[in-house]
């Protein structure tokens, strides 16, 4: 473990606790990290955990050497300006926003004639919760190769970590990890009913349906085959999937799926747009 890094979160929700879950006891200790949140029943359910808290930016913050941003992107720029004030220079600063471009963060943090450009962005999922996440990284010109390193191995510490070069890429990563699980949450939640509709009790379908996407992603991970060939060998010739199938491509299952990532992505991009003064 890394007993150097100190880390703020700036918002204590959904996202920043799946985040805490796997790097405390791993890359920080519960004590290394402080956190930020206007609501204080937040706070509560974080400092039972060890951590420090506050309802406002305070001290602490100035001797937090990563600050992972993890408010809204409505509200995140009334953040920054409140938590400004106690940047310092060899402060990291990593944004999980979706759709807040590092240009916009970077004016937001520094001065017109000094933009701040120690700024990664990140777009991470909630399977981070248990060290299953997926992470999309994009780092500033002002981020070193050290600094880099120091947000890998914390976004490695809960999933798998990719670096991509522009924020239309995070805007990509957004729309496929990002919100990824909510798509396939809502699939599991489409398999159960089809099984309770067939007449097997919820437990029963709940079991099968979550045990089969496991393991279907399992061996799509695991083997050297292509999907459209494990596909194929689930596919009996006039059988049982291949009457699924034919529902599910005549329906452009495929073309739906790229619909709301395309929806997603488009959204991320008007939220660069709507918040980017
Ligand atoms: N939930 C998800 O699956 C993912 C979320 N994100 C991003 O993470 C960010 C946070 O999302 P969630 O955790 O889902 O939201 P959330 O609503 O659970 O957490 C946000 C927290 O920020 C706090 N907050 C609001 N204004 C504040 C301020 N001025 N100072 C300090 N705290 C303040 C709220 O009280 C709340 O606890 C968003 O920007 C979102 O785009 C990114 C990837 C995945
Ligand atoms: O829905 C959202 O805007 C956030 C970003 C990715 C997942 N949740």
């Amino acid at each position: 473990m890394n007993q150097e890094l100190t880390i703020a979160f700036i918002g204590g929700g959904n996202m920043a606790s799946a985040l805490a879950a796997g790097l405390i006891g791993k890359r920080c200790g519960a004590h290394d990290v402080h956190v930020i949140d206007i609501n204080q029943a937040v706070l509560d359910r974080w400092a039972v955990q060890g951590t420090t808290v506050s309802q406002a930016p305070d001290d602490m913050l100035a001797r937090r050497r990563l600050w992972i941003l993890a408010v809204k992107p409505q509200y995140l720029k009334e953040a920054v300006m409140q938590c400004r004030p106690f940047l310092q220079e060899d402060t990291l600063v990593v944004s999980i926003a979706a759709g807040i471009s590092a240009e916009t963060l970077s004016s937001w943090l520094g001065s017109d004639d000094k933009p701040f450009t120690r700024i990664v962005r990140c777009m991470p999922n909630t399977p981070a919760l248990i060290g299953a996440g997926a992470s999309g990284l994009l780092a500033l010109p002002g981020v070193s190769e050290d600094d880099k390193t120091v947000v890998q191995q914390c976004m490695r510490a809960v999933g798998e970590v990719t670096w991509v070069d522009t924020d239309a890429q995070i805007d990509a990563v957004t729309a496929l990890s990002g919100s990824g699980p909510a798509y396939v949450f809502l699939f599991i939640e489409a398999l159960i009913q089809g099984g309770i509709k067939q007449g097997l009790d919820e437990d029963q379908a709940r079991t099968l349906a979550l045990a089969t996407v496991t393991g279907a992603t399992q061996l799509a991970a695991l083997s050297h085959e292509s999907l459209q060939i494990l596909r194929e060998r689930v596919t009996s010739k006039g059988g049982t999937t291949a009457a699924a199938l034919d529902v599910l491509q005549s329906q452009n299952f495929p073309d739906i799926v790229q619909q709301a990532m395309l929806a997603a992505y488009t959204r991320a991009a008007e939220l660069s747009s709507e918040f980017a003064q």
